[in-house]
């Protein structure tokens, strides 16, 4: 059977929201519009899907141009890394700065909104870097003036190199639309993809690009000299959303899932003149919850822990005197 068409008056009333279409953003945004029950059914090769129990629409759209369409309101929210908005801003910057230089009257239609962050989504960390031959004699940002730089990031490249232009000339002060419109001696090369090929093939002499592991970056024979970004997922929202009452809905869902996914709750019984010792081990989000036991002088214990530090807490726990120490997985929160 053939899928049914989207038709724009199918959006209608929906609450339009951007996700990653690919790449290192996909599978982990995926997962949270499964924790937070936002259903749909997306039909081969088509980038719009409509959501079955609430009024909202899913674009998925390439994690770099999430900041445009969100920043000019033409989608409500999206998911998209830090990295990007700060480009996304940077090249709103150069373009303010170009009309300004050509004494062009800004045109208030095209004239970007920009967007505003409602949630951190505790994936996706990863950093912005320059790198350059590991060998090399290029061992600081300013050694890379006048070079040749690859990158995808290029209005931040553009920034970063026409700020360390200015140090040197002894300017301290530029602000950040004269840094935009710098003409700059570094020649910035835009690379959409393997950026980290480009300076063995001698397209470039350094490189601005993402790392996480570090890994690519090694094989390339590349070492990072400066950081410009550090970046993780975001759920970000236009200046004004068609529905914020929605935006509101879907960040506490979305929310409370991170929430769930960064915590166990801890349960564990101790003697009640052990109880003040153990709280201060797991004081829980607000409080821990105490309960008494049938056995006298005994209570039972439970509160959210971190995941990463539940270990220590057991260990800590079991030296003040806890017995039957139990350790579960949250599905999901709210209000925590
Ligand atoms: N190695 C990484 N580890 C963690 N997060 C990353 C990593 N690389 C990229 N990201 C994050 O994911 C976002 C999208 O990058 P990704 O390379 O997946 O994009 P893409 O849409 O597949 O585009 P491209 O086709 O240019 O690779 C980045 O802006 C960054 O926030
Ligand atoms: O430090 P690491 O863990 O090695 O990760 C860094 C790499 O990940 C990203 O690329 P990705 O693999 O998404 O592909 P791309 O080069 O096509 O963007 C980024 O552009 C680096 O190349």
């Amino acid at each position: 059977m053939a899928p049914e068409l989207i038709s724009l008056q199918s959006l209608e009333g929906r609450l339009l929201f951007a996700v990653p279409k690919k790449g290192r953003l996909l599978s982990a945004s995926l997962n949270l519009l499964e924790g937070a029950d936002i259903q749909f059914r997306r039909e081969n090769r088509l980038d719009i899907a409509l959501v079955k129990n609430l009024p909202i629409a899913l674009i998925f759209l390439p994690a770099a141009d999430i900041p445009t369409f969100v920043g000019e309101g033409r989608v409500d929210i999206g998911i998209t890394g830090y990295d990007q908005v700060q480009e996304h801003d940077a090249g709103v910057r150069a373009l303010k700065s170009a009309r300004r230089l050509s004494n062009e009257v800004p045109d208030e239609n095209l004239k970007p909104q920009g967007c505003e962050t409602v949630l951190e989504l505790g994936f996706g960390a990863c950093r912005l870097q320059v790198q350059a031959p590991a060998k090399g004699a290029y061992t600081e940002g300013k050694d890379l003036i006048g070079r040749n730089i690859g990158t995808s990031f290029v209005h931040l490249a553009q920034e970063y190199f026409a700020r360390l232009e200015l140090e040197q000339e002894g300017i301290t002060n530029g602000d950040a639309i004269h840094l935009a419109g710098r003409k700059l001696r570094t020649k910035i090369i835009e690379l959409s993809g393997s950026v980290e090929a480009a300076c063995a093939l001698g397209v470039a002499d350094g490189i601005v690009d993402l790392v996480e592991s570090g890994e690519t970056m090694k094989a390339a024979g590349l070492a990072a000299i400066d950081t410009v970004v550090e970046s993780s997922a975001i759920l970000i929202k236009s200046k004004s959303p068609s529905n914020p009452a929605m935006v509101d809905l879907i960040a506490a869902r979305i929310g409370g899932v991170i929430t769930a996914q960064k915590y166990v709750l801890c349960q564990y019984n101790i003697p009640r003149t052990k109880l003040s010792e153990a709280s201060k081990i797991t004081p829980g989000k607000r409080a821990p919850t105490v309960t008494s036991l049938e056995e006298d002088g005994w209570v039972a214990v439970s509160a959210m822990v971190e995941k990463k530090r539940i270990a220590t807490v057991m260990d800590d726990l079991t030296l003040v005197g806890a017995t039957d120490i139990l350790v579960l997985d949250i599905h999901n929160t709210r209000g925590s």
